[in-house]
């Protein structure tokens, strides 16, 4: 007898699974059964959406089907074709036998939605392939092919063509074997000689990647009940863990992140143009210009992305450079997969080429520029391009802020030109903003969507204002941030607070990694510092507001971060990594509050989160109210996948939702009292309007919005 799953559960797919089993155990005429997906899906688990209304979930119900197959009295063997993930994995583990197709992938992904495998995932797994494999599996939440599911013992067969032929074959072999073997609760757990020293460094290694996250932990104590406790024991431990993470709001959190990574590929502008009328076109090879660390990066993606790529330098010397360092990054990639080299096949000119020579881009359908922030050279580029480039093809520049309708102004088809702002290192960070100008046409946008996909990353679409989304939101959390250390904090104060909410690195780390000569250089070219600055311009003040000179000073020491030795901190030489605090700064901090007249104060933790948090919340306001991004879960997809925000606080405009929107204004109007100079912190009027009309869920904000987006 076959029964049917459907791709993810719902109450009516348990039901029709419990109903098939109970009728294929009443029935003499039934020998074995074979449990398989539609459609060649085995299943995804459980409906992720009904998590948010926890008590009539289907997943509940899973357990006592996954206990109900392992109990029948006939072999039961699950086809697993397509992917089986959380849930679905959990039915295939209640059956005797599981045969996968060589193309399947499997997994218990629960982890990464803020929950654990609560159909009894926890207890069986452990039994059938041993803790360390296990645990891996479970608090990591990474898919495994069937190749290494037969290599773990997760899978008995792996059928290369016909699963379920291969099934049925295999349940017509066991009819009448004794299945107490095949029951996994019965099993023991397999031991560890060192099984205590074991989960105690896992959990310690777990919880410090976690940052914070709490579900990879309490996967690490069901797996440990397993080890430790008989079967129905370790069921009852696993259910009240699952209970509690699926009552935090962190799985609330987590899974909202999953829903808005998904949501952003629906993109639209406020003039209309969107993801459902507009058509991508075809990339089948691309070019690079400039291989610098970000050309670098891109070239790479785009090898590994199996698209052919011309990567362009100015010169024979930057080129000798730039290649060297690609074939470096390639190789390391090559590496890390299978048949790597092979696949990925860069040493053929075909698929990847180096030149000095412009001419060689004529029949790209792609071109990426990625050469340094200045506007004057990106325009001569572009202009070249225009020149030369066929008539579709695509032209994208890697920016971080430049303004895309002055780029795209330097070419005579403004509505080919598009912004792609990578984040570094690029053939690593999933982030893509993808910027449109005022006369980027649909069709564009669409094909950096799809480009974006191609590299497997996550795009998302944007307007166009200085700084995009991201750096424009970074830029007042970055102020707060240096505004507090005048105020009397220290670097390792403040990055502390930022790193135990649970960003990868605070501000100032992050400053010093980054380089500070780097903005050094923007705020010379604002004419903010440097000799272009007017003089008599008051130290502390530009343009009438709030200014802080603090990281020009530190440059102009030639303090620029990691690169020399130090910058916020000290590290143990030029290009270390190990930052240590450092006597200097705090002596240096101490002379300039002297210098001008500030009172150092004691700042406590609430405040330094706040500040920092509550100020890039507000430009997150500004951004939605102005139409620069069409959702707050673009902005909130942004910040987790560019710049570390902690993924089970769902972003910065969903941790707003969760803080209460009033709490936020009001703390807002506090600060903003004490620092009547500083714009960043007067909030913004589309929060107080949230607010006047009562705080709605996220979802609803953008109906309140002045312009009206289109129905997406
Ligand atoms: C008691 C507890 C029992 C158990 O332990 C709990 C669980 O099982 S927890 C569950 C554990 N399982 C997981 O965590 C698996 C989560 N899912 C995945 O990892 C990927 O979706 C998958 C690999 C399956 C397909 O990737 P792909 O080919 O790139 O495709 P895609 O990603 O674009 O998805 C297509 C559409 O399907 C939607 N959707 C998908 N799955 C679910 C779901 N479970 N639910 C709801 N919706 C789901 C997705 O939103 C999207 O919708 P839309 O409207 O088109 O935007």
């Amino acid at each position: 007898m076959v029964i049917e799953s459907l791709f993810y559960f719902s109450l009516a797919v348990l039901q029709a699974l419990e109903d098939g089993l109970k009728k294929a155990d009443a029935d003499p005429s039934v020998k074995a059964v074979m449990i398989c997906g539609e459609n060649g899906k085995f299943s995804a688990g459980a409906d992720i959406r009904g998590f948010s209304a926890p008590q009539s979930h289907p997943g509940i119900g899973l357990a006592p089907i996954v206990s109900l197959i392992e109990s029948s009295e006939k072999p039961v063997v699950a086809a697993i074709e397509g992917v089986a993930l959380g849930g679905g994995l959990e039915v295939a583990l209640g059956c005797h036998y599981r045969v996968a197709h060589v193309k399947a992938r499997m997994g218990l992904p629960e982890v990464t939605i803020g929950l654990l495998p609560g159909a009894e995932g926890t207890q069986r797994l452990p039994r059938l392939i041993g803790v360390p494999a296990a645990l891996d599996m479970i608090t990591t939440g990474k898919h495994i092919p069937a190749t290494e599911a037969l290599k773990l013992g997760l899978v008995d067969e792996i059928a290369e063509e016909n699963t379920i032929e291969a099934a049925i074959r295999l349940a017509n072999k066991v009819i009448g074997q004794p299945l107490a073997p095949r029951r996994l609760s019965l099993k023991p757990v397999p031991t560890l000689p060192n099984m205590e020293a074991f989960l105690r460094e896992a959990l310690v290694k777990v919880k410090k990647q976690a940052r914070g996250c709490l579900a990879p932990e309490l996967c690490v104590q069901a797996v440990r009940a397993a080890s430790e406790r008989p079967f129905a024991e370790g069921l009852r431990r696993e259910r009240e863990l699952f209970r509690l993470l699926l009552s935090s709001g962190q799985a609330r959190a987590l899974q909202y992140a999953f829903f808005a990574e998904r949501a952003v590929r629906r993109w639209a502008t406020p003039a209309g143009a969107s993801w459902s009328s507009a058509n991508a076109q075809p990339v089948r090879s691309a070019a690079v210009i400039g291989l610098g660390t970000m050309g670098r990066g891109i070239v790479t993606s785009l090898v590994k992305a199996n698209i052919p790529v011309v990567a362009l330098e100015q010169d024979l010397e930057n080129l000798k450079k730039g290649r060297k360092a690609v074939m470096l990054l390639l190789e390391r990639e090559a590496m890390k997969m299978e048949g790597g080299a092979q696949r990925l096949d860069f040493h053929n000119p075909a698929r990847l080429q180096f030149t000095v020579d412009f001419d060689l881009l004529r029949d790209v359908d792609l071109v990426i520029e990625a050469v340094f922030e200045n506007m004057a050279l990106k325009k001569e580029i572009f202009h070249k391009l225009s020149k030369i480039c066929k008539p579709g093809a695509l032209l994208c520049t890697n920016t971080s802020a430049l303004n895309i309708n002055e780029i795209a102004s330097a070419t005579s088809r403004p509505q080919q030109v598009i912004g792609t702002h990578f984040f570094s290192p690029a053939h690593v960070m999933r982030l893509l903003e993808i910027i449109y100008g005022s006369h980027t046409s649909p069709s564009a946008i669409a094909t950096a969507m799809q480009l974006a996909k191609a590299l497997n990353k996550i795009g998302v679409v944007v307007g166009n204002c200085f700084g995009f989304v991201g750096n424009r939101m970074m830029f007042p959390y970055v102020q707060q941030a240096v505004f507090l250390l005048e105020e009397g904090s220290r670097p390792e104060a403040v990055d502390e607070v930022l790193e135990d909410f649970g960003f990868k690195i605070g501000p100032f780390r992050m400053s010093d990694l980054a380089g500070l000569d780097v903005g050094w250089r923007s705020r010379q070219g604002q004419g903010l510092t440097g000799p272009s600055l007017p003089a008599g311009t008051p130290a502390r003040q530009r343009h009438g507001q709030r200014y802080s000179p603090l990281p020009d000073l530190l440059c102009e020491h030639g303090r620029f971060g990691q690169k020399t030795g130090h910058g916020w901190y000290l590290y143990e030489k030029a290009g270390g990594r190990t930052a240590t605090p450092d006597p200097w700064l705090h002596n240096f901090l101490a002379r300039y509050r002297d210098t001008h007249g500030i009172k150092a104060r004691a700042i406590d933790q609430e405040e330094i989160l706040e500040r920092c948090l509550f100020a890039l919340i507000n430009e997150g306001f500004a951004i939605l109210a102005e139409g620069i991004a069409s959702g707050p879960e673009h902005l909130d997809v942004i910040y987790i996948n560019g710049y570390g925000w902690p993924r089970h606080r769902g972003g910065p405009m969903f941790y707003a939702s969760t803080v209460g929107l009033p709490r936020v204004l009001a703390k807002l109007e506090q600060y903003s009292e004490v620092h009547p100079d500083v714009p960043g912190l007067r909030p913004n009027a589309f929060l107080r309007k949230l607010v006047a009309v009562g705080s709605p869920p996220l979802q609803e904000w953008m109906s309140y919005v002045s312009w009206q987006s289109p129905k997406l």
